[in-house]
């Protein structure tokens, strides 16, 4: 076994024992009546019921587009349905998601339900890990990591089918797989392609030439909605003091709050703490859990634990408190929230042409979003859903849709990937805004040295390409004169493409990557890569 895969089989232990050691035998499986009471539940997610209409509709298409609300199985069943059906020897079902959190979550709770090691038959490759062996059919991976590998094998011709899931987020590595796929299924007439979405994607459906649409029937509970008389200006504290509120005075079932970045969500779940602990036996015990997109795998299966039980018999009953960024909009769902509290904000990149930055900025959420938030309370149970705003910021104030990350970028960074894949016309990529901008994008590519004067990619653009960062970082990284070998250099590299590594600051990401021995050892296997491919 190579020591990355031991670095990540102990991962996995102690992610297990973490959660609880019931249920599990010596040999890391799951004992019988776990692995049953999963099935159970499996079997009553609303993707189950059209599984043989789905497999049909795959069978006789190369491109299917499958719409479900959240929590209706599409990514733990779908990917576990198509890789028993569609069979071709040594080659993979590969599914991205649009975060790390929610690639380990889901090989994860596959791989419980195949009663196999995650690492095995079942698979996740994220930004610096992989954890993956020869065994591997099913392997979750980012959409970025995708991405990054077809970089490397341009036909993807290791997968048999490749599921695009949360095609909703419209994340900017999905919109740059959408264009890029449609050039490669036109080569490969053998690789199938699934699109899953939360929501209707009638667009979708036009770009892949009338792809049929599958729609996943599912039951909504109802949802009431509550909105503040005025706007409300501190809604990390307004946020703290409705979770408490809620706490004290609603029926049982858990909260879900919204807020906007790592460090805040870390402070709510602080003060929720110590405020409840006020109020000391006159409510019932909590559970507060926290969840971001870069969750380390031990913490993540957290936020699928029941609440806990009262103290006492007949005590308040318990509840789970889930503080989460866009992450558990719909990257992951969690089953029995009755309440969602939503600030109304979310913390999403600009880029800002005129001076050439990308920047991260709270604004307010789009309708689109914010009812995304509500019917989360409505999943499992009925619900409510407490807006910290006003009923007419939402009519007046706030956009249908949310843009498409594509639109909200850099495209320098794009379309060094596009022309490192090779892809004949940019013009015509899904998504792509205006021509001005990408005129602009490729004449600061040439500036940078980048690209040549045909507009092919130089020796620079090449080494370049290799970075998901904005190009004027990637051209600093790669002319860095200690760039070649030191791990200082590559702790940076890590660093910058972390996300929320600029307010972590460096000790705080460079520890993520170091072993419990104090190597770096991902950070070689990083370099080991980059050696290889270069
Ligand atoms: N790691 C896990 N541990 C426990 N339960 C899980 C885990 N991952 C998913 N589930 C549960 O499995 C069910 C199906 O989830 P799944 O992610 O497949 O749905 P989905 O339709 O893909 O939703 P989304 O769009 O949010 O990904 C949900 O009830 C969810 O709570």
């Amino acid at each position: 076994m190579s020591t990355e895969r031991k670095r990540n089989a102990r991962l996995f232990d102690v992610d297990r024992s973490s959660v609880s050691s019931e249920g599990y035998s010596l040999d890391g499986k799951l004992d019988s009546q776990r692995h049953s009471d999963i099935l159970q539940k499996r079997e009553t997610l609303p993707v189950r019921k059209q599984k043989n209409e789905f497999l049909d509709v795959l069978k006789k298409n190369q491109v299917i587009i499958l719409v479900g609300q959240t929590g209706s199985g599409k990514t733990t069943q779908v990917s576990f349905e198509v890789e028993t059906s569609v069979k071709r020897p040594k080659m993979m079902v590969a599914c991205t998601q649009p975060c790390p959190v929610a690639a380990v979550s889901a090989s994860q709770r596959v791989a419980e339900e195949m009663n196999v090691i995650v690492g095995e038959e079942v698979g996740y490759s994220i930004c610096f890990e992989d954890n993956i062996s020869d065994k591997t059919v099913l392997k979750y991976l980012t959409d970025g990591m995708l991405l990054r590998e077809a970089m490397a094998k341009p036909l993807l011709e290791m997968y048999r089918v490749i599921i695009i899931d949360e095609a909703h987020e419209r994340t900017l590595a999905t919109s740059v797989l959408f264009g890029y796929l449609k050039l490669v299924l036109g080569m490969r007439p053998d690789l199938k392609l699934v699109v899953m979405s939360a929501t209707v994607e009638a667009k979708l459906q036009d770009y892949f030439d009338g792809a049929p649409l599958m729609k996943i029937y599912c039951v909504q509970h109802p949802v009431d909605i509550f909105y503040t008389m005025k706007p409300e200006s501190d809604f990390l504290g307004a946020t703290i003091r409705s979770v408490v509120e809620i706490h004290q005075r609603e029926e049982p079932g858990d909260i879900l709050a919204f807020l906007t970045r790592q460090e805040e969500i870390e402070e709510a779940c602080h003060r929720i703490s110590e405020e409840i602990g006020k109020l000391g036996n006159k409510v019932g015990p909590v559970e507060i859990v926290y969840l971001h997109s870069t969750l380390p795998p031990d913490m993540q299966q957290k936020i699928f634990e029941p609440a806990p039980p009262p103290l006492v018999e007949d005590g308040p009953p318990g509840r789970k408190i889930v503080v989460s960024t866009i992450t558990a909009e719909t990257s992951l769902s969690i089953d029995r929230i009755a309440y969602v509290i939503d600030p109304g904000v979310v913390e999403q990149k600009f880029y800002d042409s005129r001076v050439g930055v990308e920047f991260l900025m709270v604004s307010p959420v789009s309708r689109d979003r914010a009812d995304m938030r509500a019917s989360l309370a409505g999943r499992t149970v009925p619900g409510k859903c407490f807006r910290l705003y006003t009923e007419r910021s939402y009519n007046q104030d706030r956009h249908g849709q949310t843009d498409p990350e594509i639109l909200r970028s850099n495209l320098g960074s794009i379309v060094l990937i596009l022309k490192k894949l090779e892809v004949p016309d940019l013009r015509h990529f899904m998504n792509l805004p205006a021509e001005e901008a990408l005129t602009r994008a490729l004449k600061e590519l040439s500036d940078l040295g980048a690209l040549d004067d045909k507009g092919n990619l130089t020796e620079l653009g090449n080494m370049m390409s290799k970075f998901p960062l904005d190009p004027q970082m990637a051209k600093m990284l790669v002319v860095s004169p200690g760039f070649n070998c030191s791990n200082e250099i590559l702790s940076i590299c890590a660093m910058l493409s972390v996300p929320n590594c600029f307010r972590e600051g460096f000790d705080k990401v460079k520890a993520r990557f170091v072993d419990t021995d104090g190597d770096y050892l991902t950070l070689l296997n990083v370099y080991n890569e980059f050696k290889r491919n270069s």
